[in-house]
């Protein structure tokens, strides 16, 4: 039996990355860049006016000008500021040359003589510089990068139309459990319906994966060992079930005897000691237990850390928020245990219910916690650290969105 900590640092030091593609950058998005870009110029391409107004000269504070015809974002343009001669410009347009600033237009005042300044003109007022957003050549695209809206609104704006990523992990799904049947079947009393395959598919997909599903095998050898055969041209395996002492728990025996090389075959965790971790040739294996809390929680440590890898992230390591404990809560000592919670933005709140055999804590749940073994109780307004499910925070009401002193 492994720590959680030799389980993660025996996944960090053997998974790597896939193969990379190459993507139109428009269908790159939640891939991870394979490549460092670089900025091919300067953004902006040229000065040019932060705002309607008009270009002019220091000499003409306080000064009334003559304008000369507008200059519009978008125009080549060869006109000159000099003394008494201001330009119209528009907001985005090139600055023309001798400009020393840009007077918004609302601090002027049209008259029958020209155009009335300020008294005051700030050098520089106004006028966004050449390259001040992104110099030329910087990087603006690192390896391991994952590649989101933003970073691909900075690739368009240098006219980068395809980018290198690591393929899409691909991940294959299956189910071992005689009394399992599919959410589309019909049921009998004594038996269940397999929940844990839809969850793994789908969390693989949320986590920017191709998932596939092979079935659910019966409990034997030989059914298990055709769905392993079916499955190696995955990137990653992960299976539920089967991974205990019962009488029909065959699932390890089945991966070792196509050739599993063990990482690691139990953790120090509740729940969800029985996890597994290996690979057959290049094909990662996790076998998680059945109990569908124990299999959510344990994937989202371990499967999670694999996937990652297999994106080539470089940012690979899970990272708690650090967060306050809602209520005081006793704990079970003695184990490294994993806790659901709800978090509100605020503090975290361990869940009354729960328990690894059960299905409905999941969907309450915003994070875990992992006390240590000594652990007996969490105070209230205890820093604790919560391992994120989901990251995109909203209320149900509206919620204190101001920074203030
Ligand atoms: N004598 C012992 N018994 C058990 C031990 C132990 O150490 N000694 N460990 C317990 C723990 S902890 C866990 S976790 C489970 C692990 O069991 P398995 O991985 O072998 O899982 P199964 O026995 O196949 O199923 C457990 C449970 O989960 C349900 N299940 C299974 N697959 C699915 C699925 N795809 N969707 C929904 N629910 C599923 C299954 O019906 C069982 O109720 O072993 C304990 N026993
Ligand atoms: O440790 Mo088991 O994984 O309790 O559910």
């Amino acid at each position: 039996m492994v720590s959680i900590t030799e389980a993660l640092e025996r996944i960090h030091a053997n998974v790597k990355a896939a193969g990379t593609e190459i993507l139109p950058i428009e269908s790159a998005v939640g891939y991870v860049s394979a490549e460092h870009l670089h900025a091919r110029f300067d953004l902006p391409r040229f000065d040019n006016s932060a705002m309607d107004g008009y270009a002019v000269t220091m000499a003409d504070a306080g000064g009334i000008i003559a304008s000369q015809p507008t200059i519009f974002a978008g125009d080549e343009s060869d006109v000159k500021v000099r003394p008494g001669y201001g330009v119209k410009i528009m907001t985005g347009a090139v600055m023309p040359k001798g400009a020393d600033a840009v007077i918004p237009v609302e601090n002027t005042i049209e008259t029958a003589e020209g155009i009335s300044l300020p008294d005051t003109i700030k050098r520089g007022a106004h006028i966004r510089k050449k390259g001040e957003d992104i110099t030329k050549g910087e990087r603006i695209l690192s390896a391991g990068e994952t590649i989101t809206a933003y970073a691909l609104t900075q690739l368009a704006s240098q006219g980068i139309t395809h980018v290198r990523v690591f393929q899409k992990p691909r991940v294959t799904v299956f189910a071992t459990g005689h009394e399992l049947r599919m959410h589309y079947e019909p049921i009998e009393a004594h038996q269940i319906y397999n929940s844990n395959a839809p969850m793994f598919i789908a969390r693989s997909l949320e986590l920017g994966c191709d998932a596939r599903f092979t079935g659910a095998t019966a409990d034997t050898m030989e059914s298990i060992k055709a769905h392993i055969a079916a499955a190696l041209d995955a990137d990653l395996i992960i299976t539920s079930g089967g991974v205990s002492v019962g009488d029909a728990d065959f699932t390890k025996e089945a991966f070792a005897e196509l050739g599993m090389e063990t990482l690691f075959s139990k953790v120090d965790i509740k729940p969800g000691k029985p996890t597994s971790v290996g690979r057959i040739g290049k094909t990662w294996v996790v076998n998680l237990p059945g109990n569908p809390s124990a299999a959510a929680v344990n994937f989202e440590i371990f499967a999670r850390s694999i996937i990652n890898r297999l994106h080539g992230m470089q940012a690979p390591y899970i990272a708690p928020i650090v967060t306050l404990c809602a209520e005081s809560k006793k704990i079970k000592p003695g184990k490294y245990s994993v806790l659901m919670g709800r978090f509100d933005g605020e503090g975290f709140e361990i869940l009354e219910k729960q328990g690894p055999g059960m299905v409905s804590p999941l969907k309450e749940a915003d994070g875990l916690i992992i006390v240590t073994p000594k652990v007996e109780c969490l105070e209230k307004g205890q820093r604790v650290r919560m391992i994120p499910l989901r990251c995109n925070q909203t209320a149900e009401s509206a919620v204190e969105l101001f920074t203030s002193v």
